[in-house]
């Protein structure tokens, strides 16, 4: 099982601008990456805040729509059943250019009318995720849990700022970085990643320009 953990920042590393608007930081050859690296991929993983800011599709597009065996799954960490059921995921699947997309949830979450309608709409719904006072707790177990119920092996966690910033924060879970970094500056009104408390251990791997962006492969952990 691989957990890859990857983002476009700007250079004072924001991830998005004022009020979380969406910022297209990646050019189009980084974004072609992006999409390669989805390719690559079993689950594409965004919280829901992303899901609901940038309605995204999660499917691999570029440079042309892939077929749909070859798709990677969407998966919303959604414990409050934000998710729309017209969101772009579900209009996807619907349209048999995605796959049904996942919505994980707290350990025996009670079912509600939008859990069931949610249902309806093609999403499947697995609790696994737990709370602890200072928020979902991450480690490897979900992805463990995950893995065996779905068969995922390589995971691609592409957000946002809360997710991106409590896998920095934590130890044993991302195996790889792989961060665009587009030579933009976004300003202290951004939506920052930065963390404070420990951070996992990063070894650079590779980097490589595409385009104007450059972006860095580290490997992760106790290295
Ligand atoms: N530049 C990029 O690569 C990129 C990628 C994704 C999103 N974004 C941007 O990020 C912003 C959205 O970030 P966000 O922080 O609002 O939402 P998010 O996508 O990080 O989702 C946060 C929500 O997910 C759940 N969640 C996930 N992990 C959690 C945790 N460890 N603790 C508690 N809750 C957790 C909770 O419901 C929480 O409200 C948007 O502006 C979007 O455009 C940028
Ligand atoms: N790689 C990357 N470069 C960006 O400039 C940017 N803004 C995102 N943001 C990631 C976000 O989670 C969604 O992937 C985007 O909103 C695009 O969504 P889709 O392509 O429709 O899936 N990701």
């Amino acid at each position: 099982m691989e957990i890859i953990l990857t983002y476009a920042q700007s250079l004072d590393a924001c991830i998005a601008g004022k009020e979380g608007k969406q910022i297209r930081l990646s050019c189009d050859e980084s974004m072609a990456m992006t999409h390669s690296l989805r390719l690559l991929s079993d689950a594409i993983i965004v919280g829901s805040g992303t899901l609901l800011n940038d309605n995204p599709g999660l499917n691999a597009r570029i440079p042309s729509l892939a077929a749909l065996e070859d798709q990677p799954t969407p998966v919303i960490i959604d414990p409050h059943f934000k998710c729309p059921v017209n969101a772009k995921i579900i209009e996807n699947y619907k349209r048999g250019i995605g796959r049904a997309p996942i919505l994980l949830t707290f350990e025996g979450a009670k079912s509600t009318q939008k859990l069931l309608d949610l249902e309806k709409s093609g999403v499947r719904i697995f609790g696994v995720l737990t709370c602890s006072d200072e928020g979902l707790r991450w480690d490897r177990s979900i992805f463990d849990k995950i893995t065996k119920e779905f068969g995922f092996k390589r995971y691609m966690i592409e957000g946002g700022a809360t997710v991106i910033r409590s896998l920095l924060s934590s130890k044993n879970v991302v195996d790889k970085l792989i961060v665009t970094v587009s030579p933009t500056l976004i300003g202290s009104d951004g939506v920052s990643i930065i963390t404070d408390g420990d951070r996992p251990v990063v070894r650079h791997r590779a980097s490589k320009q595409f385009g104007a962006d450059t972006v860095f492969i580290c490997d992760v952990g106790e290295l």
